[in-house]
């Protein structure tokens, strides 16, 4: 995309995230990492005449694993001070599970997370009509003391819901202290530490993130009291399994954030090669009636897992129930509010 047009869809991002003449906004990169996201971010917030400046922070070498929740930030307390003070931080480096950033958010400075490549950005930009459906969405859940999942290939699974906040993301953000992540449109929570119980069965068309890739085979996951108790199935399940084991922490085999995609403009098909501009995979996370499990850490809603152990698993086909009310019925939204009406 030339500067131009990415100037263009950042100046959106920015109306949207409610930037005003004044505002302090920081937009902070690593390395030689998105610097043409920092200059269409400072032209954009200029034009609304906000006071900029780009923060950029040393390279970090590249980790084999996607270690979530470790920053450059760690190492320099001052930098979060300026963070701190800022009205708005735009993150292109990846914050998310940080100590880092919860001490930011704390501060009442708000987070705009933004590290897909812009053509997805482009393709997914933040519009009210989608707010307004993951906020409905979030009230529910909000509201649910029992979510339970199935499908048709096996997946029956009760998270008990009396802990932690429902989460909405829908990829803009303009309220003090609230972190949202361009592109998005979707809505989690957490189950509490020992509440989640049942048989998870990934299948094939499901997608591994941070692997990037759509299972082949079931993967067949135990969970017992909060905990994964056993995974087992084939090529995928071994994938997963010597991946977990490579952060050689048990507490990877914790049960992390659930909920479901909202995002009419998402869509599954787009990581085949060939398609997929590459990044982290959030047109997976967010595409329309998917059912997204994670395992790992739960610091994010206030959780005592930090582990840097994180999979995001978003299924097609599932059905979600909160107290047997049902939001998702075999992939597709069931409650009216919430739907998008597809011409
Ligand atoms: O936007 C995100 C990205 C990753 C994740 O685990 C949750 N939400």
């Amino acid at each position: 995309m030339d500067q131009f047009s990415f100037t263009e869809i950042c100046l959106h991002q920015l109306k949207m995230s409610g930037v005003h003449e004044g505002e302090k906004l920081i937009v902070l990169t690593q390395g030689s990492e998105r610097l043409d996201y920092a200059d269409a971010f400072m032209a954009a917030g200029m034009r609304l005449g906000a006071k900029m400046y780009h923060m950029r922070l040393p390279p970090v070498p590249p980790a084999g694993a996607w270690a979530v929740g470790q920053t450059g930030l760690a190492a320099m307390p001052e930098a979060v001070e300026a963070l701190k003070a800022a009205d708005m931080l735009i993150d292109c480096i990846f914050l998310l599970f940080s100590p880092e950033q919860m001490a930011i958010q704390a501060a009442g400075t708000r987070i705009l997370t933004a590290v897909e490549p812009p053509e997805i950005l482009a393709r997914m930009l933040p519009t009210k009509e989608l707010r307004e459906r993951v906020e409905f969405a979030g009230d529910l859940l909000s509201k649910a003391k029992v979510m339970r999942i199935t499908s048709p290939h096996g997946t029956d699974v009760t998270y008990k819901l009396n802990t932690y906040p429902a989460i909405t993301e829908y990829a803009c953000t303009d309220e003090p202290g609230r972190w949202d992540h361009w592109p998005s449109g979707f809505v989690f929570t957490g189950g509490d530490d020992d509440g989640v119980d049942g048989t998870i069965v990934v299948a094939p068309g499901d997608i591994l993130l941070p692997q990037n890739i759509y299972v082949r085979d079931p993967i067949i996951y135990t969970i017992e009291n909060g905990w994964i108790t056993d995974i087992r199935g084939g090529l995928d399940a071994e994938l997963v399994k010597s991946y977990m084991a490579g952060f050689s922490d048990p507490r990877g085999m914790g049960m992390s954030h659930v909920g479901w995609g909202l995002n009419q403009n998402a869509k599954w098909h787009r990581m085949v090669p060939g398609e997929f501009p590459g990044g982290m995979g959030m047109e997976a996370r967010s595409f329309y009636g998917n059912v997204m499990f994670s395992t790992g850490p739960n610091n994010e809603l206030g959780g005592p897992n930090d582990t840097a152990c994180h999979l995001d698993i978003p299924m097609r086909g599932c059905s979600l129930f909160l107290d047997d009310e049902p939001m998702v019925l075999d992939g597709d939204i069931a409650v009216k509010e919430m739907k998008y009406n597809f011409k």
